[in-house]
């Protein structure tokens, strides 16, 4: 059990501009940030981004990956979205990885950076689904490999499942800031998310913040399901 204070962000994944403000709003007595990622951004751009995340806490999740000069330009060119946090892939390795931490550097202000935060395995991945890309560790251990890196690196923090939590800091220490997709709430279809665990366990194993779309903007009243969320963080 740990007493650090596990917080919400929200993913508010549509194309449409009107819905996101709509969950935005539904949800934000209960939110402490939202995510905008890459089904919202590449339907109606970052001025949509900017628009609704203002005022808000934004992260924004774009799992940039591709040579280390594409990535720093292209966080470059989110700078005035005035993220919180923003996302590159730890496959994309050192060279990537410090790349992206020189261009959030020199691209924002120091008492304005975003956290720079490295996926490892993607939630909706499991032992088989990494075996097909020819990797023949488990998702823990693939996660802890890419997490030791990407913090070397120059990540501030790392979006892992729930399971790879207490792995994470057993290994990395309190330090990075963990960002945790992949939570269900007791009885929440699971979709296509593989490693899941619910907001009470998330919680327990030490995660900062927890991502949640679909238990939320799915359910007939958006607001009361993320408060039932915030609830269990809380309690
Ligand atoms: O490994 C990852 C990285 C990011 N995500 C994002 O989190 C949310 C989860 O949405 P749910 O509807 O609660 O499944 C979504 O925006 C993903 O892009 C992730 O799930 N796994």
């Amino acid at each position: 059990m740990t007493t650090r204070r596990t917080r919400l962000i929200v993913a508010l994944d549509t194309k449409d501009e009107a819905q996101a403000a709509r969950w935005r709003d539904q949800t934000a007595a209960s939110a402490d940030a939202i995510k905008l990622g890459l089904e919202f951004t590449y339907a109606q751009g970052l001025d949509a981004v900017r628009r609704v995340a203002k005022g808000h806490s934004l992260f924004l999740d774009l799992k940039l990956h591709d040579i280390p000069n594409t990535v720093g330009s292209a966080i470059g060119s989110l700078a005035d979205t005035r993220p919180a946090m923003l996302t590159i892939h730890a496959q994309g390795g050192s060279a990537m990885i410090a790349a992206a931490r020189a261009a959030v550097d020199r691209a924002f202000p120091a008492d304005a950076r975003p956290l720079l935060l490295a996926v490892t395995v993607l939630t909706s991945m499991d032992e088989a689904a990494l075996h097909e890309i020819g990797v023949h560790d488990d998702p823990c251990q693939q996660v802890l490999r890419l997490g030791a890196l990407a913090v070397a690196a120059g990540a501030d923090g790392l979006i892992c499942s729930p399971h790879e939590i207490i792995p994470l800091r057993d290994r990395l220490g309190d330090a990075p800031v963990l960002v945790v997709p992949g939570i269900r709430p007791a009885g929440a279809e699971t979709g296509d998310q593989k490693r899941v665990m619910t907001p009470t366990q998330a919680r327990n194993a030490g995660a900062d913040w927890i991502v949640v779309g679909r238990p939320i903007t799915t359910a007939a009243d958006p607001a009361a399901a993320a408060a039932a969320v915030a609830a269990e963080l809380a309690g």
